[in-house]
C-alpha cells in the first residue's frame, strides 16, 4: 500500500485571476519511503502538502492513502511546519501530550515520554518552548507528530529557519528518526543539499505551472557527507537541470532589471533555492 497522488491540479484565483499553482501531479510513495518535493519557490511544493495534508483541496485530481481517499486532515497524516507553533504555556511533555487528548492521561504520559527520548529531549520535559532552542523547539514539534503514530509525516521547510550547524544535526537526527520508526517521510525544501541528504527519492517540481520536472533516486548510503563525490555529483545534475527553473523565478521577479551574468554573481554558487528569489 501507499500514498497516491493522482492527477491532482491546483488553481487559485488571484485577484480574480486564476493561477494555476499545480499541473497534473501524478506521484505514487511507497511505504516507508523518504521523498523530498524540490524545486523553486512557488513552484507548488507546499500547495501539494497542504493537498495530502487534507488542509487544501485539489481542483482535479485525488490523494489516496492506503487505498482510502483523503477529504480532510486525519490522524494517519502528521504535519510538521517550518514554524513548531508549540503552546507557550505547556511545557515539552504537556504540549506532546495535548496532542493525544481524549486518551487516558497515564497513556497519553508514556507516549509522549517515549517520543521525547526517540528525538532525545528527555532531560527537558520540564522546560517551556521559551527555554528551547529553535532546533530544539522543532525537535517537540516532530515528537508531538509523531505520537499520534501516523502512517505518513508531512514536513514543510522543517528546517528552513534554522542555522547551518543546527539544521545539519537535525538531518542526522531526521534520518535516526526514519530509519527508527520506518514511518512514510513526505519533505519539502529548496534546499538541494537537504534533499539529498535525507531522500530516497527527490521530485524535482518546477514552476509556471508546478509541475514535475524529472525523478532521482538516491540510493547513497547514509548517513551522507556532502564532501563524498557520489553525492556532490548529485547535487551538480540537479543544480543544472534546476538552473533554467530558477532563471525564471528570477526573471519574473526582477523584470526588465534582469541580467544572467548578475544573477550568476547572485545566486550560482550555493545549493539553496531561497524563499525569497
Ligand atoms: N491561498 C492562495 N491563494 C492564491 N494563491 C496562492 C495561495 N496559496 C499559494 N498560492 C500561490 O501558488 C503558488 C505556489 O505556492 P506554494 O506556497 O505552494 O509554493 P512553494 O513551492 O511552496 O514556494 P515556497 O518555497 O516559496 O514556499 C504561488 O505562486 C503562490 O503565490
Amino acid at each position: 500500500m501507499a500514498l497516491q497522488i493522482k492527477g491532482v491540479s491546483k488553481t487559485f484565483y488571484k485577484q480574480d485571476q486564476p493561477f494555476q499553482a499545480l499541473d497534473n501531479i501524478n506521484l505514487i510513495v511507497k511505504t516507508g519511503q523518504f521523498v523530498s518535493l524540490l524545486g523553486p519557490s512557488g513552484c507548488g511544493k507546499s500547495t501539494l502538502l497542504n493537498i495530502i495534508a487534507g488542509l487544501e483541496q485539489a481542483t482535479a485530481g485525488e490523494v489516496v492513502l492506503d487505498g482510502k481517499k483523503v477529504e480532510g486532515p486525519g490522524p494517519e497524516r502528521g504535519v510538521v511546519f517550518q514554524e513548531p507553533a508549540l503552546m507557550p504555556w505547556l511545557n515539552v511533555l504537556e504540549n506532546v501530550m495535548f496532542a493525544l487528548k481524549g486518551r487516558p492521561k497515564e497513556e497519553q504520559k508514556k507516549i509522549a515520554l517515549e517520543h521525547l527520548k526517540l528525538v532525545h529531549l528527555s532531560k527537558f520535559i520540564h522546560s517551556y518552548p521559551h527555554e528551547l532552542s529553535g532546533g530544539m523547539r522543532q525537535r517537540v514539534a516532530i515528537a508531538r507528530a509523531l505520537a499520534m503514530n501516523p502512517q505518513v509525516l508531512l514536513m514543510d521547510e522543517p528546517f528552513g529557519a534554522l542555522d547551518e550547524q543546527t539544521r545539519m544535526m537535525l538531518h542526522r537526527e531526521l534520518t535516526y528518526i526514519w530509519m527508527h520508526t520506518k514511518k512514510t517521510i513526505v519533505f519539502v525544501t529548496h534546499n538541494i543539499r537537504e534533499a539529498v541528504q535525507l531522500s530516497d527519492r527527490i521530485v524535482l517540481m518546477g514552476t509556471r505551472p508546478g509541475r514535475i520536472i524529472k525523478e532521482f533516486e538516491v540510493n547513497l548510503p547514509r548517513p551522507r557527507q556532502g564532501t563524498d563525490p557520489q553525492v556532490a555529483e548529485l547535487e551538480e545534475q540537479i543544480m543544472e537541470l534546476l538552473g533554467v527553473e530558477i532563471e525564471k523565478v528570477i526573471r519574473e521577479e526582477m523584470g526588465d532589471d534582469y541580467n544572467s551574468q548578475k544573477a550568476a554573481l547572485l545566486y550560482g554558487t550555493h545549493r539553496d533555492m531561497g524563499s525569497h528569489i
